[in-house]
């Protein structure tokens, strides 16, 4: 189900994701602000520390002939992937520079300095501007205004409209009670993972005879589709829902088809291609099923409205049905690859790291004595280490490598006047892999995000850290940071929890772990894990 996605992705270079996302100004064909109208209106900047900054023509960089030539065989980056590109410039022209906007985009400046971050995202105003993929606008406010009642959504709204999606979605999706309350269901679905895993074990050679990696997106849809739609898809067991199958199709469909019509050059924007059409399709069934589900999931709240406390549906619900809907939606397509491809890399850590498996597993024994029991918010309020070795992980590789913004205002960046309207690209990943803001960066190593007065046995290393918070922002920052969050968190914690607790990890490969840059960084080529069961296995310290 999942394996077409990959095999598609694995083939785009750099160059098509760089030259290729739509024009920003498509939004006013699609009756949405566009970034333009968002910019500051008040007069250029005057002032002494502008006037003393370097002009923004002298930041380096190639022009846009020289950047094509990059790109064409032989070229410095033919068929590098985005991190190889992004590696190279900087070799190339160092801690900041600039690509030009091409075919009426607009340029973009990279930078790898965490004050520039900071200036980014403290004058970002409250209504941040981050490209979206405009194929979601196009379906839902042009094509299908009858569902979704002209609401484009968070990830592809900008300006007021998004605001007023944000601000009403954000008490039900980032409050800690709201998302907490899953906490039961996502740990019977950890559960019923972890058996299904045990069912694919093989007893002699500890290996799994299925693809985890697919596994793992059947557990991040099961779990983000019972948080989204309230309604348990039985991916997990041997009869999934024949719906719950083919929406999962669709997804892995949709995924193929966004990264082609929202990524890649196509002339969708002014002449719709067969491709195209079926992409609607895929859209139309994906919108048909989802809303079936919550058809369905509002006759069962009709029915038993006595309860105290609301999910996460019901609260969407409850604020309008159409947000509800595209919220709903929105969580399908932004929660499976990401939760699970963050899950693949923090377990690669700790496999690779037995002793910080084990002194994992103390804590995990701790909250956990008993395997059969169940999760609570009492049990699972003290996971210090837990939380450190996804921190850890997701510092070493963020599964988001860069932020993006639109500047709305004049900005000096590192000593350049950067006019507003440009495109800034933080490179945050590699300053996260830097000794200079980690000590020992390349090295796992979950003891630095620990309080020394919390850490209990453990030796607490805060200060191989840096103090400087923008340097590590997997989930972005700010109003427009990810609204997934806290449940990506939840969903995260509780599977280690149960998967640690269960079984000693181990990474069979002799080499690291690849990834590919698609919209995000996704695990790919060999991914081996060996499970062997904790009962009976003495512990490596
Ligand atoms: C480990 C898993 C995840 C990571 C690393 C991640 C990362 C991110 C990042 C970096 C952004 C951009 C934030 C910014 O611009 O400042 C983002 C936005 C977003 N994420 Fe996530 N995400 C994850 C899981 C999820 C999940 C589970 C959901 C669904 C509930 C989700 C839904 C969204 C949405 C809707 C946005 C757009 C928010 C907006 O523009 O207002 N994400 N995510």
């Amino acid at each position: 189900m999942w394996k077409n996605t990959m095999k598609t992705v694995r083939r785009q270079s750099a160059a098509h994701q760089l030259f290729n996302a739509r024009d920003l100004s498509l939004g006013g064909t699609l009756g949405q602000q566009t970034h333009l109208e968002l910019l500051d209106k008040s007069p250029p900047r005057t002032d002494e520390r502008w006037q003393q900054a370097m002009s923004y023509g002298e930041l380096p960089g190639p022009n846009g002939w020289r950047m094509l030539s990059y790109f064409l065989p032989g070229g410095k980056l033919h068929n590098t992937n985005l991190i190889q590109m992004n590696r190279r410039l900087r070799e190339m022209y160092g801690d900041i520079y600039r690509l030009p906007g091409l075919m009426g985009k607009p340029d973009v400046v990279f930078t790898y300095n965490p004050e520039d971050f900071e200036l980014t995202y403290r004058n970002e105003g409250v209504w941040p501007i981050r490209i979206g993929l405009e194929s979601f606008s196009y379906y839902r406010k042009v094509k299908r205004p009858d569902v979704f009642g002209g609401i484009g959504g968070l990830v592809s709204e900008q300006g007021k409209d998004w605001a007023d999606i944000r601000n009403k979605v954000n008490p039900v999706l980032m409050k800690v009670q709201s998302v907490r309350q899953n906490l039961p269901q996502l740990d019977q679905i950890a559960k019923e993972f972890i058996d299904k895993l045990e069912s694919q074990r093989d007893p002699e050679t500890h290996l799994l005879q299925t693809d985890f990696h697919d596994q793992l997106k059947n557990w991040a849809f099961e779990s983000i589709s019972f948080v989204a739609l309230n309604t348990r898809m039985g991916l997990l067991s041997d009869q999934p829902d024949p719906n719950a199958a083919r929406l999962a199709k669709h997804m892995s469909d949709f995924f193929n088809y966004s990264f082609q019509y929202d990524v890649q050059p196509s002339i969708w924007p002014y002449y719709k291609t067969r491709g195209f059409k079926r992409f609607l399709k895929t859209y139309d069934d994906i919108t048909e099923i989802t809303t079936n589900y919550i058809e369905e999931a509002i006759q069962r709240f009709e029915i038993d409205d006595g309860r105290k406390n609301k999910c996460v549906l019901e609260q969407l619900l409850g604020l309008n049905k159409q947000v509800a809907v595209v919220m709903a939606m929105d969580m399908l397509m932004a929660g499976i690859d990401t939760t699970s491809s963050a899950f693949v890399t923090i377990l690669y850590h700790l496999a690779c790291n037995p002793s910080k498996q084990s002194q994992l597993r103390r804590e995990l024994l701790h909250i956990l004595p008993d395997s059969k029991a169940s999760l609570t918010d009492e049990s699972t309020k003290n996971m210090p280490y837990l939380r450190a070795c996804i921190k850890e992980g997701l510092r070493i590789t963020s599964i988001t490598p860069g932020n993006f913004r639109i500047t709305t205002k004049d900005l000096v960046l590192s000593g350049y006047q950067v006019p507003r309207g440009t495109g800034v690209l933080m490179g945050v990943m590699e300053l996260s892999n830097s000794d200079e803001y980690f000590a020992q960066s390349a090295d796992f190593i979950p003891e630095r995000w620990l309080k020394a007065d919390i850490a209990g046995d453990v030796l607490a290393c805060p200060e191989a850290r840096t103090r400087n918070p923008f340097v590590y922002l997997p989930f972005g920052f700010g109003p427009r940071t990810c609204i997934g969050k806290r449940i990506a968190e939840l969903e995260i914690e509780t599977l280690l929890v149960r998967l640690l607790r269960r079984y000693h990890v181990n990474w069979l490969p002799n080499a690291p772990l690849q990834y590919e840059s698609t919209i995000i960084l996704s695990p790919c080529g060999d991914i081996r894990f060996k499970f062997l069961p904790v009962e009976g296995v003495r512990e490596s310290l």
